[in-house]
């Protein structure tokens, strides 16, 4: 069996580190750039949420499908590890859609949505 992808130090892009402080580094320069990125998602599911009819049409399961497929995808480009990002991925998914439902009965008890 080859290398598992995400942990070959070879991949472009990927500095190869001699200590724990080094990767614990790499790994908060990464944490900076992701969390940023995950709070706009997360803006937009909310903007989802006021969009919606009913509750019940929070969850979407083709298009969770279709963003599982998207992230595989993109995983497959990284040259990462498909499996581990369709988990982390569903792992994503399924806590957004508790903030979305969340924010969806936040807007129908400030009587502000429809
Ligand atoms: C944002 C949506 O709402 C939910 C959240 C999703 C997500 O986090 O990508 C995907 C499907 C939905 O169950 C949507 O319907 O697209």
């Amino acid at each position: 069996m080859s290398t598992i992808p995400t942990t070959d130090p070879r991949r472009a892009g990927m500095r190869p580190c001699q200590s724990m402080d080094e990767v614990r580094a790499e790994i908060d320069r990464l944490d900076a750039l992701l969390v940023p990125l995950v709070v706009e998602r997360l803006g937009y599911v909310a903007q989802a949420a006021g969009l919606k009819p009913t509750r019940d049409a929070v969850v979407v399961p083709w298009r969770i499908e279709d963003v599982v497929a998207k992230a595989r995808l993109h995983a497959r480009h990284a040259q990462g590890d498909e499996d581990t990002i369709e988990r982390i991925w569903r792992a994503l998914v399924d806590i957004s859609i508790d903030w979305e439902r969340a924010h969806f009965d936040r807007l129908r008890l400030r009587g502000t949505g429809s």
